[in-house]
C-alpha cells in the first residue's frame, strides 16, 4: 500500500526522519510514543540504554536496555551512543547502530529523550530531528498521573516534581508544543505533525524524476 509520498510511487525511497518526544516525567510521552508506534507504519522506536531500576511491568529490551554503570560507561567509551545524558542521577543514552540501520532504509524513528538528548541530536543531525514538547495541562495533572500511574515511590515522584519545571523551561528550543490534556486530541496533534513532517518536499527524495517523468507523458 502506498503511504501517499511519491517516493513510494515512484520506487525511490523516502528520507527517514528522527521524531522526538520530550516531557516532564508524567506528561505522557510513553503513553504518546506507544500508540504512535501502534498506528503509524514504518516508525520505529528508538529503544534506550539506562542504569535506571526496571519498574513494575518493564521489559528490557522493550522498554529500556537495563545496564549498571560499568557497563553504561563501557558502551560510553566504544562510541555506541548517539547522545547520552544524567537524568534523575541516572544515566541514559540512544545506541546509535539501531538508528543509523533504521534511517539508511527510509525509516522515521521515534525517540523518548529528555532535552539534553534533544540538542545533541539536533547537532547532529540538523534539519533530520523534529521534536515536540508535550506539556501537562496543570501541575495538579501531572502529579496526579505520577501517582496514578503507581511505579515510582513518594520520594522519587517528589524528586521528579521538583525537576519538572527545569525541564519544562526547555520548551522553547522544540518545534512543536502539545498539551497533553485529553489523550486522544493529543494523540492526533502529535500524529498530524509526523504525518505533515513526512511530506515535507525536502524529505521526498526523487521527486523531480517522479514529475519529470509524468510531463514526458503528457507531453510524449
Ligand atoms: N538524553 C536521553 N534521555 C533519555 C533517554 N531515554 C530516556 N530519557 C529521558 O529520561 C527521563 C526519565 O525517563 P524514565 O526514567 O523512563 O521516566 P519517565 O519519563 O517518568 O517515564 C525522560 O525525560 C526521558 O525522556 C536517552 O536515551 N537519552
Ligand atoms: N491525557 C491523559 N489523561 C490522563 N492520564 C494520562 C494522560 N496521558 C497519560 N496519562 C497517564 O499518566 C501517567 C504518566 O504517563 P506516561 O506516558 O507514563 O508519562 P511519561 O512517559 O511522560 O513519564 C500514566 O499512568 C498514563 O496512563
Amino acid at each position: 500500500m502506498s503511504d501517499g509520498t511519491a517516493g513510494s510511487y515512484s520506487g525511490v525511497e523516502r528520507r527517514g526522519l528522527m521524531f522526538v518526544l520530550s516531557s516532564p516525567s508524567g506528561a505522557g510521552k510513553t503513553t504518546l510514543s506507544r500508540m504512535l508506534v501502534e498506528q503509524m507504519p514504518g516508525l520505529q522506536m528508538s529503544v534506550s540504554a539506562t542504569t535506571r531500576p526496571m519498574r513494575p511491568g518493564e521489559v528490557d529490551g522493550r522498554d529500556y536496555y537495563f545496564v549498571d554503570r560499568p557497563k553504561f560507561d563501557e558502551m560510553v567509551g566504544a562510541g555506541e551512543f548517539l547522545e547520552w545524558a544524567n537524568v534523575f542521577d541516572n544515566r541514559y543514552g540512544t545506541p546509535r547502530a539501531p538508528v543509523e540501520a533504521a534511517l539508511a532504509v527510509g525509516r522515521d524513528v521515534l525517540f523518548d529523550i529528555d532535552w539534553q538528548g534533544t540538542q545533541q541530536l539536533r547537532s547532529r543531525a540538523g534539519s533530520d530531528v523534529v521534536s515536540v514538547f508535550i506539556l501537562p495541562p496543570s501541575v495538579q495533572a501531572l502529579e496526579h498521573r505520577l501517582h496514578t500511574r503507581a511505579q515510582d515511590s513518594h520520594e522519587v515522584i517528589r524528586g521528579r516534581m521538583k525537576k519538572a519545571g527545569d525541564e519544562m523551561s526547555h520548551f522553547d528550543a522544540y518545534d512543536y508544543i502539545v498539551v497533553n490534556d485529553n489523550i486522544g486530541v493529543a494523540f492526533e496533534s502529535v500524529r498530524s505533525i509526523l504525518r505533515a513532517e513526512q511530506l515535507k518536499r525536502e524529505r521526498q527524495v526523487g521527486l523531480d524524476a517522479f514529475v519529470r517523468g509524468m510531463r514526458q507523458q503528457l507531453e510524449g
